[in-house]
C-alpha cells in the first residue's frame, strides 16, 4: 500500500458576462503570479467553456487542503491575489476542494517509451546484446561471474515494465524491492556503474533501439537513475528500501516528435 495522496484540487466555477470577460482574464493573468509563487500550489489552469463563453473554471492543485487554507491563505501572497480577483467573487457559482479517486490515468495520445522502442522484442534484443558485452568486459565480467541463464530475460522484463509495458516482472519475480535487493552486497564501484551505462547504450545501438533525441534522453535518464540506485543499494550501509512502486518512466520535458 502506498500512502493516499494529500493533494487536493480546488475548482472555482465562474459565470462572467461576455462584456467583462476581457478584464476578468487580465485580472487573473496578474493574480496567477501569486499562485505561481506559492510553494503550496502544484499547478493551476483557468479554462473557458467552448459552448458557453460566460462559463470559466479555475482548477488549482494544492499540496493539501490544509496547505491551501492555512498556508496560502495566511501567506503574504494572498492579499494581493485577492485584491485582483475580488470584483469577481460574486460571480462564483462553485468553490470547493476535490480529492482524486482511483479512476485516473493517461490516454494513448502519446506512446509509451516501451511502444516507441518496439515492445518486448526490442528489450529482449537489448539485454541479449548487453550481456554479451558485459561478459566480455574487463570491469564487469567479474561482477556477473555467476550470471543465471534467465538474468538477461528478467532484466528485459524489468526495463519493459519501467518504460510502460506489461507488469510481467512484478507479476513473475516481484516488485521494486525485489529488484533492488538483487544488488545487495555487490559493492558496485563508480567505474563499474559508468561502464554499465556505456555498454547499455552501445547495446541499444546494436539492438536497433530508436536513436531520436527524445527517446534516447529519456532512456539514458532512467539508466542514470537506476544505476545510481544499484550502486547505493550494493553498498555496505544500504538498508532494505522502503516499499516503493515500480517507477513508471515517461518522456520528461521532451515528448516524442510525431511530425
Ligand atoms: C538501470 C540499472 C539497472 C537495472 C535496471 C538492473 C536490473 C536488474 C534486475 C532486474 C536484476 C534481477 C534479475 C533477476 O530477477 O534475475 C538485477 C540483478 C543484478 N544486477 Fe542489476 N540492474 C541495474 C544496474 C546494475 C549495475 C550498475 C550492476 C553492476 C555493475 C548490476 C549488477 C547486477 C547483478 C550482478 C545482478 C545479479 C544478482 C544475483 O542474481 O545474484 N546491476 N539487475
Amino acid at each position: 500500500m502506498t500512502a493516499a495522496p494529500t493533494t487536493t484540487v480546488e475548482y472555482i466555477r465562474y459565470r462572467i458576462p461576455e462584456e467583462k470577460s476581457e478584464e476578468f482574464l487580465a485580472a487573473y493573468t496578474r493574480a496567477a503570479g501569486r499562485l505561481a509563487a506559492s510553494p503550496h500550489c502544484l499547478d493551476y489552469e483557468l479554462a473557458r467553456c467552448e459552448e458557453d463563453f460566460e462559463h470559466f473554471i479555475l482548477r488549482i492543485t494544492w499540496t493539501s487542503t490544509e496547505d491551501h487554507l492555512q498556508g496560502f491563505r495566511t501567506s503574504e501572497l494572498f492579499p494581493p491575489f485577492l485584491a485582483e480577483i475580488r470584483p469577481y467573487v460574486a460571480a462564483i457559482e462553485e468553490m470547493r476542494h476535490y480529492k482524486a479517486t482511483p479512476v485516473r490515468g493517461t490516454g494513448s495520445a502519446v506512446p509509451t517509451l516501451y511502444r516507441w522502442a518496439g515492445g518486448a522484442e526490442a528489450f529482449a534484443r537489448l539485454t541479449d546484446a548487453f550481456y554479451t558485452k558485459v561478459l566480455a568486459d574487463d570491469l564487469l565480467a567479474p561482477v556477473f561471474a555467476n550470471l543465471a541463464p534467465e538474468h538477461a530475460g528478467h532484466v528485459a522484463l524489468w526495463l519493459a515494465e519501467v518504460f510502460g509495458g506489461p507488469d510481467a516482472y512484478t507479476a513473475t519475480q516481484g516488485g521494486h524491492d525485489h529488484m533492488v535487493a538483487k544488488h545487495f552486497g555487490l559493492a558496485i564501484t563508480e567505474a563499474q556503474r559508468r561502464r554499465w551505462v556505456n555498454l547499455i547504450q552501445d547495446a541499444a545501438d546494436e539492438a536497433g533501439l530508436p536513436t531520436d533525441p527524445e527517446f534516447r534522453s529519456a532512456f539514458l535518464a532512467y539508466v542514470e537513475w537506476g544505476t545510481r540506485l544499484a550502486v547505493h543499494f550494493s553498498g555496505p550501509d544500504a538498508k532494505p528500501p522502503t516499499e516503493q512502486p515500480v517507477p513508471m518512466w515517461g518522456w520528461g520535458a521532451a515528448p516524442p516528435y510525431q511530425g
